[in-house]
């Protein structure tokens, strides 16, 4: 096993059918390669393929061509060796947290005594602060409470590979810090290769030691890599007042906005510069105007 290769995606390409029945690359030539404990995020603009290279990953989604390589061995389907969180936990309505966390884990250990799948169990649902709330069921639970739940859900299966699609996407933003400070403090505890998904750069930049952005589809790829220089345990608070955090955050939204003029310029061939009407607000505009109606 080489801790630099840990995960290998190697021109990978997804094709769907499109409405008239001819086959589509969404995702054409992606190449991208993970250290074992890195966190990586992926940004792209909505549509350009990101679920459905983590789906690959996860094995849920049939590679049209390429491979990836997961600790050495090629993968072939889904397998516990990789968890995912989607952003609606799904949890069983009749089963309590530890019913749902233990349905997973009594499928992936079936030797493991009782004592041990029930501190398998105990330790998720405490990592993800749920230790007072274990018998609850989804019903009690708030949204947040539940994707507690899915988070715990994936990490008892022990996973060599963490994939996280867009989790926090549901929820409002303070309890969106709390779990992605949830997610950090397993991640440093337990030291999980994780792929993140996520629209919100300062999530990206925050959580991860790498971000991947990826071209608009069709035939999407990795269009450029940026590595985040901070230590771990990361610090909010002091990352936020670091000039480097905003270098970084602009490096992102420079690369989603230049995808954004690029797909506008693909629409409207020959359209002089190929940037959109100054009366059009770009990616960083809509978004300086989201944060901005959030104060
Ligand atoms: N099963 C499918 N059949 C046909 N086309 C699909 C299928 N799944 C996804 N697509 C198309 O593939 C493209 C990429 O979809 P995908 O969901 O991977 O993008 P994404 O970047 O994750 O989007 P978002 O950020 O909005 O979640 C989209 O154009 C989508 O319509």
């Amino acid at each position: 096993m080489n801790a630099d290769r840990f995960l290998e995606i190697s021109n990978l390409v997804k094709a769907y059918p499109n409405p008239f029945g001819a086959e589509v690359k969404v995702v054409d030539g992606f190449n991208l390669t993970v250290r074992q404990g890195e966190f990586i995020s992926v940004i792209g603009h909505s549509g350009c393929g990101k679920s459905t290279v983590l789906t690959m990953i996860a094995g849920l989604n049939p590679i049209s061509d390429g491979g990836i390589i997961v600790d050495g061995r090629e993968i072939s389907g889904p397998a516990p060796d990789r968890s995912v969180v989607f952003q609606a936990p799904c949890l069983l309505p009749w089963l309590t947290a530890w019913g749902n966390v233990m349905l997973g884990v009594k499928e992936v250990y079936p030797h493991a005594t009782k004592q041990q799948k029930k501190d398998i169990v105990a330790y998720a649902l405490s990592a993800v602060g749920l230790a007072e709330s274990m018998h609850k069921y989804p019903r009690e639970m708030s949204g947040g409470m539940q994707q507690r739940v899915g988070i715990a859900r994936a990490i008892a299966l022990k996973p060599k590979i963490l994939l996280l699609d867009e989790p926090f996407g549901r929820l409002d933003s303070l309890t969106r810090m709390e779990l992605q400070d949830v997610i950090l403090g397993i991640l440093d505890r337990d030291q999980i290769t994780t792929m993140l998904i996520t629209h919100d750069v300062d999530e990206a930049v925050y959580m991860s030691d790498r971000v991947c952005m990826m071209t608009n589809g069709p035939g999407a790829h990795v269009g450029e890599l940026m590595e985040i220089d901070f230590p771990r345990p990361r610090d909010r608070d002091a990352m936020m007042t670091d000039d480097r955090f905003f270098a970084y955050r602009e490096r992102l939204l420079r690369f989603l906005d230049e995808c954004e003029h690029a797909k506008k310029a693909k629409v409207k061939p020959g359209s002089g510069s190929g940037h959109p009407p100054a009366a059009k607000p770009t990616f960083r505009q809509r978004m300086t105007g989201a944060i901005a109606a959030l104060f």
